[in-house]
């Protein structure tokens, strides 16, 4: 089976400017991909790169085994860009139908095409309304069923949840996760919280270089948790430490403990002992995360 995206030694110049150094990525399909790193990283040039939208200055890039921008992946790549747009002037309906012809479906396969992916965004009833007519979230929702149209097996979204109150970005979190079973999706984002509900692969870019990095959700040796109070204690890392298999506590950042601890399948999970802790220390808790948070995995340990 081909790989999913497969870069080797990928760079782009505009102009003097690098904007990516010698990526080399080798993805199969799965479970979501996030697309990580801080401003000016070279997330959009890659995002590009993926889509076709820019051919790398150097080096080879794949997908699905053909090169990007090729009519052999048409109908199964499609990409949200940030600021995509609906045309004021169609409805929703003509618009979606028109990407579905664009694609190769027949009149009445279109229209059952855009029903079906307006079912999959919880907007069936906006058919006849012209994208004025609706809020930004629904708007959003609305591109994303146009990227689902003819299933395709890997969806880029740039940013899908940004500027969305918390259902509308929710329901995209819901969308994303229901589809992951025959769709790849590749999500650009800076809520690193959101992509770690989502994710257990990140790409994750810093002045154009990438490092690979596969979430360590319980890896084979220590497992981690990581503890948020809603009060610093000056206490926390060595009551921590007393409890029962517990290796490591760091303060990774202001209220925030990362406990790593020994697996052991016949003892009490750890997570009961934290929150016990946490009750007889009088402790209040903000959040206990299974794992490093995303935000720790990159940053706090220098990955
Ligand atoms: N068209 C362009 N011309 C010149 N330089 C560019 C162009 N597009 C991007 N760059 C530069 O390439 C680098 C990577 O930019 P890119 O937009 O890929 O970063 P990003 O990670 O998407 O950033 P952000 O999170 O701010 O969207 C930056 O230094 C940027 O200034």
């Amino acid at each position: 089976m081909s790989l999913l995206i497969e870069a080797k030694g990928v760079s782009h110049f505009f102009g003097a400017k690098q904007a990516l150094k010698d990526v080399n990525i080798e993805l199969t399909a799965g479970k979501p991909i996030a697309l990580v790193g801080p401003n000016g990283a070279g997330k959009t040039t890659l995002f590009s790169l993926i889509c076709g939208y820019l051919q790398p200055s150097r080096g080879e890039l794949r997908v699905l085994g053909h090169k990007p921008g090729s009519a052999a992946l048409f109908g199964q790549l499609a990409a949200l860009p940030q600021d995509a747009l609906l045309s004021p002037d169609f409805s929703v309906g003509e618009q979606l139908n028109l990407f579905a012809r664009l694609q190769g479906f027949s009149r009445a396969e279109a229209r059952s095409e855009c029903e079906r992916v307006l079912e999959l965004v919880s907007l069936s009833e906006t058919l006849n309304n012209r994208p004025n007519e609706l809020s930004h979230g629904m708007k959003k929702r609305i591109c994303i069923a146009q990227a689902l149209i003819g299933s395709p097996k890997l969806v880029m979204l740039d940013e899908a949840t940004a500027g969305l109150d918390p259902v509308n970005a929710r329901a995209i979190r819901e969308l994303v996760s229901m589809h992951s079973d025959h769709t790849t999706f590749v999500l650009s984002s800076h809520d690193l919280s959101e992509l770690e509900r989502l994710c257990d692969r990140v790409l994750y870019l810093r002045q154009g270089q990438l490092a690979t990095h596969e979430l360590n959700q319980g890896g084979a040796q220590l497992r981690y948790l990581t503890l948020q109070l809603l009060e610093q204690d000056a206490q926390v890392v060595e009551r921590l430490k007393t409890l029962e298999r517990v290796i490591e506590v760091s303060n990774s950042q202001s209220n925030e403990f990362v406990i790593g601890y020994e697996h052991q399948a016949d003892s009490e999970a750890m997570d009961i002992q934290v929150l016990r802790l946490c009750h007889q220390q009088g402790w209040q808790y903000r959040a206990l995360v299974n794992g490093h948070t995303l935000e720790n995995q990159l940053f706090a340990t220098g990955a």
